[in-house]
């Protein structure tokens, strides 16, 4: 099948589709030349995506302004723009089917397809719709979700599917090229390992916390690896300039290969994004969450509140967090271990294991209508 997946913005929407990409091929129902990933120049997917050599293209769009209201006439000219660029992509690569995960750059792409009549699906993987999918819902044949406090939120009910988040089937695989953490960190595999990072873009109260915590980190018998984000890497180093580390705490600033990485963890301490808890419940990681007040209807402080519900996770909300309550919580998932496989055991009663195989059926079934 040839295929043509849109999204971006932030990592929540780019690797679901990689764990997609990745099934397909493993599945040999694609091979590189039957792909593209269409994103925008400026997200994170200009990155990620050409370095995992699939073929990339872009399109000019921005986001809604809610404070400059002004500002939206030339967002809504650079959409109307974009939607042409989507018709030129889309007739000379012939897809049989758009597939978008969200973001601006997937509204133009996917409605173009929609319009066009090529076969359409979204994937929304947060528990609150982006504005995107929920404008998409009305055009597309097929909307995949994972939360179900997302199906409410599409009136399009005949349309939904509930398939999970590709992401979960992508950490499980079994024959996944694991992390060497003792070549490229000095680490020791045998010793228990907290991770901890702030979504793909790293989290600056998360940073701020490890940094005050960090003496006390380097005393601990369990070791520790702080991804800080792309963003926040230099000035943490700068900071820490003449410092001298204890080996059981790496710094770096971000991590390549998370499915590679994440089932050696005994614990992980991040955000609430919806594609990382995917990825924690599918493998059962126990983690400490600290959500960002910082998105659309504060939903990562619900997603948190489901999993610790469920007894899959810690919550510490940003208000709250200390040294204190920070290393604590480490300490009791690390050093219990008693606990630790409780929680692993709730988290992984929450993961969908199959999720991109359920997605690539929806497609499939799309494709021979
Ligand atoms: C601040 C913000 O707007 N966050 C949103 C964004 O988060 P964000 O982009 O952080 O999304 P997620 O937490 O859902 O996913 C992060 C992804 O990045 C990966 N990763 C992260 C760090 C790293 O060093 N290496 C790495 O590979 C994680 O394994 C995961 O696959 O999109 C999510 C899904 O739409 C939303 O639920 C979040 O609320």
């Amino acid at each position: 099948m040839r295929v043509i997946f849109t999204g971006g913005g932030t990592g929540g929407h780019i690797y679901p589709i990689m764990a997609l990409i990745e099934r397909l091929k493993e599945r040999k129902l694609v091979t590189n030349e039957d792909i593209l990933f269409v994103g925008t120049k400026k997200g994170l997917e200009s990155k990620i995506v050409p370095a995992a050599g699939v073929p990339f293209e872009t399109l000019n769009v921005q986001g809604f302004d809610r404070r400059h209201i002004l500002r939206n006439f030339e967002t809504v000219k650079l959409f109307l723009e974009a939607t042409k660029q989507a018709k030129k992509i889309i007739t000379e690569f012939k897809p049989d089917i758009v597939v978008g995960t969200g973001g601006y750059v997937c509204g133009a792409m996917v409605y173009e397809a929609a319009k066009m009549k090529v076969p359409t699906l979204i994937h929304e993987s947060n528990s609150v719709v982006g504005l995107a999918n929920k404008f998409l819902a009305h055009y597309v044949d097929k909307v995949c979700y994972t939360f179900d406090d997302a199906a409410k939120q599409f009136s399009e009910k005949k349309k939904l599917v509930k398939t999970g988040n590709p992401r979960s089937q992508q950490v499980l695989g079994l024959n996944k090229e694991k992390v060497d953490i003792a070549k490229k960190w000095g680490l020791n595999p045998e010793v228990p390992t907290v991770l901890i990072f702030g979504g793909s873009r790293g989290a600056l109260a998360i940073n701020r916390i490890v940094m005050k915590s960090l003496k006390e980190l380097e005393q601990k018998p369990y070791q520790v690896i702080w991804a800080t984000g792309q963003l926040y890497y230099g000035k943490i180093k700068e900071e820490l300039a003449g410092r001298k580390i204890n080996s059981n705490v790496q710094i770096v600033p971000y991590i390549d290969n998370m499915p590679g990485l994440l089932p050696q963890m005994t614990c992980v301490v991040s955000r609430s994004g919806a594609t990382s808890l995917a990825e924690f419940t599918a493998l059962g990681v126990p983690v400490i969450l600290i959500p960002s007040p910082n998105v659309t209807h504060n939903h990562q402080y619900k997603n948190a509140m489901d999993m610790e519900k469920a007894g899959a996770a810690l919550v510490i909300s940003e208000d709250d967090l200390n040294p204190n309550n920070f290393v604590s919580s480490i300490d009791h998932i690390l050093l219990d271990s008693q606990y630790a496989q409780k929680m692993s055991a709730a988290s992984k009663k929450l993961g969908v294991p199959d999720a991109s195989d359920q997605v690539i059926s929806v497609m499939e079934s799309l494709i021979k209508k």
